[in-house]
């Protein structure tokens, strides 16, 4: 059996080299003729899966090693019946790690504001529920849900009259509740004039030239952006304009990536009929417990200072910055960049993989770690 695998995929020859041969590839533009003769292929987000790349070939799988499930043409491959599968939540917690690093940043004292979520499945469900053992008031919107899944459960309205939004919907096109576009000029201006807009889910969930506009209008107003429409050819001027940007890194915990391996090789082999013979944790380091420095206790941001130590997003925002901008002064294509940083992104572990400081924190700091999922 002849498998093709994006280059991107960590263990790849470990997990699917199990079941046949594995052939790697830059994801990004594969052609026809790169799976003329693959039996099943796995991807990532940045494959587009379709009829113009599959009408001749003889594939019966398609895994894509991602939660998102958009670059798939699921009617075609069901009509073809093409079997599929997905990383279902394989990096929802790396996701969730993310937007509290990101919140401590922008908002040292978002543990007493308010937080509206768009789209609670797999991500938006495990922020809700810990901000809610946080204590912190939570409005949720997803219209696919109802108060008995999400007691907090409201209108669109509502969730963008919080303090901070969080977008964690998928990409939809159509069906009842499309969510391209689903935030533009208007329903920004309905928002506080001093919120957060973070959105970890795709770029193009959100109008970004009105998202830009309204940064303009509005000084106060504060954006946080993991995800752009058009990538990886992202709008440089948008960049600019946001507090933290990074490059569609939000679920790139290492711990993550490897859960999408690992579930996409269960899939095939349950496609194959066969006995899964390796696990994710078979792969990762062992013993790779971090213990976090205490920190001085005069620092007024106490809970991003540890949290940055965990994993820096500044160093994240300012790498995405400088890449883009060198490319930019020296006439070179932005696109290659943005991925070049995605693809060589360090091994970034999550949050259960690390103690807290030895010395005494300050009350109620090491409650929060703990509810966040450190040691
Ligand atoms: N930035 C990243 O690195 C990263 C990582 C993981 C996932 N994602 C993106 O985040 C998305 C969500 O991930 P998930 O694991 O929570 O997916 P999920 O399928 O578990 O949950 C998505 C939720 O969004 C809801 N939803 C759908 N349409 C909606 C709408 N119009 N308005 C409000 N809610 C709506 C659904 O009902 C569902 O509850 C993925 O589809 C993916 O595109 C991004
Ligand atoms: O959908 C997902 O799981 C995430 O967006 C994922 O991190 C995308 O990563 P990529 O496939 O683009 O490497």
């Amino acid at each position: 059996m002849k498998i093709l695998a994006d280059q991107n995929i960590p263990h790849s020859e470990t997990f699917f080299g199990q079941l046949g041969q594995v052939v790697q590839a830059p994801g990004r533009n594969l052609t026809p003729e790169q799976v003329s003769d693959i039996d099943a292929l796995i991807v990532r987000s940045v494959t587009q899966v379709d009829a113009s790349l599959l009408a001749n070939s003889p594939v019966k799988f398609v895994g894509t090693c991602t939660i998102g499930t958009d670059h798939l043409d699921i009617p075609y491959l069901n009509q073809r019946q093409i079997s599929w599968a997905s990383a279902q939540g394989c990096n929802a917690n790396s996701v969730v790690e993310y937007v509290f690093t990101a919140l401590a940043h922008v908002r040292p004292n978002w543990l007493n504001l308010s937080v509206g979520i768009i789209g609670c499945g797999n991500v938006g469900g495990h922020l809700y529920r810990k901000l809610r053992q946080l204590g912190v008031t939570v409005r949720v919107y997803d219209p696919f849900l109802n108060a008995n899944d999400v007691p907090d459960l409201t209108t669109l309205e509502q969730v963008l009259k919080a303090d901070i939004v969080c977008v964690h919907t998928p990409l939809t096109r159509g069906g009842p509740h499309p969510t391209l576009g689903l935030l533009g000029a208007a329903e920004l201006a309905t928002m506080q004039t001093n919120a957060v807009l973070l959105n970890a889910g795709r770029g193009e969930v959100i109008d970004g030239a009105a998202l830009a506009a309204h940064l303009d209008a509005q000084p106060e107003f504060s954006a946080v952006l993991d995800v752009w429409e058009n990538e990886p050819n992202i709008d440089t001027a948008l960049m600019q304009r946001v507090s933290i940007a990074t490059p569609h890194i939000a679920g790139y915990s290492y711990d993550g990536k490897i859960a999408g391996t690992e579930m996409i090789y269960q899939a095939l082999c349950a496609h194959l009929g066969i006995e899964p013979q390796i696990t994710a944790q078979q792969v990762l380091p062992a013993n790779s417990t971090v213990q976090l420095c205490a920190i001085e206790t005069t620092n007024a941001y106490p809970l991003a200072a540890l949290l940055g130590q965990a994993y820096n997003i500044l160093n994240d925002d300012h790498t995405l910055r400088t890449a883009l901008s060198q490319a930019a002064e020296q006439g070179r294509p932005l696109g290659p960049e943005f991925d070049a940083l995605r693809k060589n992104y360090p091994q970034r572990r999550e949050w259960h993989h690390f103690t807290q400081p030895a010395g005494k924190l300050a009350d109620g700091l090491s409650q929060v770690l703990t509810t966040l999922g450190f040691k």
